[in-house]
């Protein structure tokens, strides 16, 4: 008996000696998954409070706040390390990534980590955002506090990277357009995947950097003896220039005030017929000729290109040549799609196609990569990319196909699309390879919130100018607005628009001027926007057996046929365009007379662009906005962009109707 008790002794110590080590084990992960999570919380409000949530904020703290905020919370971070004390198992790359998975934050994580936030006295507790502010204002006002704040740090890159380091891991969080339209979203989506792609930071020590002259620009006499009230005057009649920032040039007016070379000159005038020069090119190009950062803010169809292209050119021409171990580019142009950025490497081409001594090379998503390494390897000058593709360039053979070292001017076009889509990661991770002192311009036909932060990290002493900032949308578009009552009546009303009639408009109300014998007389296109693929797809379907050819354009089709249908839409007369909103900003077509915006838009930069796409150049236009009764913020964004005599001429809009 004695030995059977003794035996059920030791098999119940055992037992709970087991147990005990169980819930040691417990213990331990758990404690360890505690402060793992805590990390990631706290990394999620650094971003988030830095970049997302109150972004008026962040520059009220300036950098100096920054950094000090990030010192604090690593050692935060250390003493919550020393505290749980925990050495981290051996796992396997599998169980890691599960992990990884598992920290993800729902719902209730962010509230946690909101209160966190609010207790943490790292932080300096900050005004609510005033979304009242123009974040271009808030974004130079913050850089005058910082030059005070900063007079004994310099732009410190480095110190400028850690917190970009930060972004990077945001991967496009605060993006609130994401998932507007179908296209958009999967854009995003594959901005976010391509995100994970890192590349390799380069830290430039002074001494490596080749010099390099970024300032080219000699006032001309004429604009030397402007005096300071004329040049007032000459903005304000050059559809009121706004500019912010120290140190910006007078305007010019004559493209001889530049000092371009003759072969330019000759394009120009000669071969264009650029007679004068558009508002933004007027203050833009003497302020990128003398080597200034730029932000230009000007409406869509402005001639922003050429206002940063003759800058870039003259930089690279007055740069040592590529030697043959060296792939360039010297270079960079970011825009934010495909089709923008082969419409820019045409422009380039323009004014480069009988230049031996500059390559360009286009690099966008599609099949054409062989070509496009080729292309490269043999050295070119400028690079026009998207900046999921250049990523895909820059890790491409552990880095060493192309090299950015030599990178001294780098151009983001169409700046507030490229964050719409979810890229600020790889614009972050792109300028991580670039050497610092690089020009850095940004053009852009609005300037939202996200773009403002991104903006304060890269740009240095920017100057910011911005054409007639009260009326965006282009004066030489012609805004009207139907009001349908149900799909069906939608549907037919743009069968009316279509066929080149104008009688959907009842008595009474505005009619569309011309539009008739425009179509009839000379090529005049049209685009119709709609909102998401299936749309497109369904309308497609619809105008043909209405027996309308309309040509469709939309990111779930293949690049051979979008390019294609493209091809056909610029080439045949009088030919419509069918595509979804990921084609409403930077496609130039200059002779689309007519937009329709098929469903209504959801922002109002997205109805900026949208009606850029006609009136390009000195070109006039129409957009039309064929709305349903119930698209309230449809109907809130026109009353914004259309011009009080539009508004007062047209149908009361749905908002007005039921106040
Ligand atoms: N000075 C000028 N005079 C007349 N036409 C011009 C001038 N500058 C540019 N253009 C033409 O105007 C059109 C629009 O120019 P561009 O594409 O540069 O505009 P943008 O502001 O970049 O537009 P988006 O924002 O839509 O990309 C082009 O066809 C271009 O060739």
């Amino acid at each position: 008996m004695e030995t059977i008790d003794l035996k059920q002794t030791s098999d119940r110590e055992s037992l709970l000696e087991e147990r005990r080590k169980k819930l040691a084990r417990w213990k331990l992960k758990k404690a360890q998954f505690d402060a793992q999570k805590e990390k990631a919380l706290r990394n999620n409000i650094v971003t988030n409070s830095l970049e997302a949530k109150q972004p008026v904020e962040k520059f009220a703290v300036g950098q100096e706040q920054v950094k000090e905020n990030l010192r604090k919370r690593k050692n935060e971070l250390e003493k919550l390390d020393k505290r749980t004390s925990i050495k981290p198992s051996k796992k396997s790359k599998r169980s890691k990534r599960k992990e990884k998975i598992s920290f993800e934050f729902d719902d209730n994580d962010e509230a946690e980590a909101a209160s966190v936030f609010r207790l943490n006295e790292g932080f300096q507790k900050v005004p609510e955002y005033d979304d009242e502010k123009d974040p271009l204002d808030v974004f130079m006002t913050s850089l005058k506090t910082q030059e005070i704040s900063s007079k004994t740090t310099s732009h410190n890159v480095g110190n400028i990277l850690d917190v970009d380091d930060q972004m990077v891991e945001l991967e496009g969080a605060e993006d609130e357009n994401i998932g507007d339209t179908t296209d958009n979203f999967n854009i995003s989506k594959i901005a976010k995947l391509k995100a994970k792609k890192r590349v390799k930071q380069i830290n430039y020590s002074p001494e490596e950097l080749e010099r390099f002259q970024k300032n080219f620009y000699v006032e001309s006499e004429a604009v030397s003896s402007m005096t300071d009230i004329e040049v007032e005057e000459l903005r304000l009649s050059l559809d009121n220039i706004n500019i912010k920032g120290t140190g910006c040039p007078k305007p010019v007016t004559k493209w001889s005030q530049l000092g371009l070379s003759t072969d330019i000159m000759t394009l120009i005038t000669g071969k264009l017929h650029f007679d004068s020069l558009t508002p933004i090119q007027s203050q833009a190009l003497p302020a990128i000729m003398s080597g200034r950062d730029v932000i230009g803010i000007s409406k869509t169809g402005s001639g922003k290109t050429i206002s940063y292209l003759l800058p870039l050119l003259r930089q690279v021409k007055a740069q040592r040549s590529l030697s043959k171990h060296e792939t360039g580019p010297l270079g960079l142009i970011l825009a934010p799609t495909r089709e923008l950025a082969l419409q820019i490497h045409e422009e380039v081409t323009k004014f480069t196609g009988t230049d031996a001594s500059i390559r360009s090379v286009c690099c966008t998503g599609g099949s054409e990569m062989k070509k496009q390494i080729t292309d490269l390897k043999r050295g070119a000058e400028i690079v026009v990319a998207t900046p999921g593709r250049f990523i895909d360039i820059l890790t491409l053979n552990d880095g060493k196909l192309l090299s950015t070292k030599r990178i001294t001017f780098v151009i983001m076009d169409e700046a507030d699309r490229l964050f719409d889509l979810g890229f600020e990661p790889q614009i972050t991770q792109i300028m991580k390879t670039v050497r610092p002192d690089k020009q850095c311009v940004l053009f852009s036909a609005t300037f939202p919130n996200k773009l403002r932060s991104f903006a304060v990290r890269v740009l240095r002493s920017p100057i910011s100018i911005t054409i007639n900032s009260k009326g965006l949308v282009n004066e030489n578009v012609k805004q009207k607005f139907k009001i349908c009552h149900s799909d069906d009546e939608k549907f037919e009303n743009l069968i009316q628009i279509a066929h080149g009639g104008n009688k959907f408009f009842d008595e009474g109300q505005t009619e569309i001027d011309g539009e008739t014998s425009d179509l009839d007389e000379t090529d005049a296109k049209a685009i119709i926007f709609v909102s998401s693929q299936q749309i497109c797809d369904l309308i497609s379907k619809k105008l043909t057996n209405a027996g309308i050819v309309a040509y469709a354009i939309h990111a779930g089709k293949p690049y051979q046929e979008r390019l294609m249908n493209l091809e056909k839409f610029k080439r045949e007369k009088n030919s419509i365009l069918l595509c979804t909103e990921v084609l409403s900003r930077g496609l130039n077509v200059p002779e689309v007379s007519l937009v329709i915006i098929y469903n209504a838009v959801k922002t109002f930069a997205q109805y900026v662009h949208t009606t850029g796409r006609t009136a390009r150049g000195s070109r006039s236009g129409t957009a039309i906005t064929l709305l349903l009764n119930d698209e309230l913020s449809g109907a809130y964004i026109l009353t914004k962009a259309m011009r009080d005599d539009e508004l007062k001429a047209s149908d009361p809009l749905p908002s007005k109707r039921t106040s």
